[in-house]
C-alpha cells in the first residue's frame, strides 16, 4: 500500500457520534481525510444485519471519493461488501491466517505497540501497523495504558521500517509530537466523530499531519 494512505486516517462507527455516521464521514472526506475505517464495536454498537447495512452506506460515500475502506476486527464482513483491507488486534485472529482468507489486493493492518509484535506483523506481510494507545481515550474501552509518542520512537529505533499510524487521544494539540516520532499518519475517532464540524476539523488535522 502507498503509505500516504495513512495520513489522515479516521475510524468511526455509530457509537462514535450522535449524528448520522453517513453525514459524518462525507464531511470528513470532505475535509480531506486519507482513509476509513468502519469500527462497529462496544455495547452501543449495531447488530449484525443493520452493522452490514451501515457499513454498505459508508463503503458507498469512500467508493465515491476513492478513500480506501478498513473494517476493523470482522474477516468476513470485509470479504462480503468488497472491502479494501482490515484491521486486526493481537486479541483477534493472527494476521498470517487473515492473510490466506483474502485476495492479495487487501490491505491488512495489525496494533503492535511492542518490538515483538510489531516484528511478528512484519514477518506475516502486514501493511502497516497501529501503534497506541498514544494518550488516553474514551474511544476504545479496553484500551491499554498510553506509550506516548516514544513508543513508536523506540519501534523505528529498533529498525520497524513498516508503515506506522499512531492512535488513542489524538488531537489537534498533539498530531504534530506523534508525526515526529516517526509515524506515517495519525488514526483517530472523536477528534473528527465528535467535532462540532467535522470538515473543519479534518481539514485543520490533515495541516497538522503534513510535514
Ligand atoms: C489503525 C488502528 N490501530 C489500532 C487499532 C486497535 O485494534 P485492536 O487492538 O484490535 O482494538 P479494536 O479496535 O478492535 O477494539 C485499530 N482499530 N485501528
Ligand atoms: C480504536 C482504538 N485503538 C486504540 C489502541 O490503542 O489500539 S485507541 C483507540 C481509540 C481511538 O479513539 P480516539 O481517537 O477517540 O481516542
Ligand atoms: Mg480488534
Amino acid at each position: 500500500m502507498n503509505k500516504e494512505t495513512l495520513l489522515l486516517y479516521f475510524i468511526m462507527g455509530s457509537q462514535d457520534t450522535d449524528k448520522d455516521p453517513a453525514e459524518v464521514l462525507k464531511q470528513a472526506v470532505a475535509g480531506g481525510i486519507t482513509c476509513f475505517q468502519f469500527r462497529e464495536k462496544g455495547p452501543a454498537s449495531k447488530t449484525v444485519e443493520q452493522k452490514e447495512e451501515l457499513a454498505r452506506e459508508l463503503l458507498a460515500v469512500c467508493r465515491s471519493h476513492s478513500i480506501p475502506f478498513i473494517v476493523n476486527d470482522d474477516v468476513d464482513l470485509a470479504v462480503q461488501i468488497g472491502a479494501d483491507g482490515v484491521h486486526i488486534g493481537q486479541g483477534d485472529e493472527p494476521a498470517s491466517s487473515v492473510k490466506k482468507k483474502l485476495p492479495a489486493h487487501m490491505i491488512v493492518g495489525v496494533s503492535a505497540k511492542t518490538l515483538k509484535e510489531a516484528e511478528k506483523a512484519v514477518q506475516d506481510e502486514a501493511d502497516y501497523i497501529g501503534t497506541g494507545p498514544m494518550y488516553a481515550t474514551t474511544s476504545k474501552d479496553d484500551a491499554d495504558e498510553p506509550i506516548g509518542p516514544e513508543g513508536i520512537q523506540d519501534l523505528r529505533k529498533f529498525g520497524i521500517t513498516l508503515p506506522i499510524v499512531g492512535i488513542g487521544g489524538i488531537t489537534e494539540k498533539n498530531v504534530k509530537s506523534i508525526m515526529r516520532a516517526g509515524a506515517d499518519g495519525v488514526s483517530l475517532i472523536s477528534a473528527i466523530s465528535r467535532a462540532i464540524d467535522p470538515k473543519e476539523a479534518a481539514q485543520r488535522l490533515r495541516q497538522l499531519a503534513q510535514k
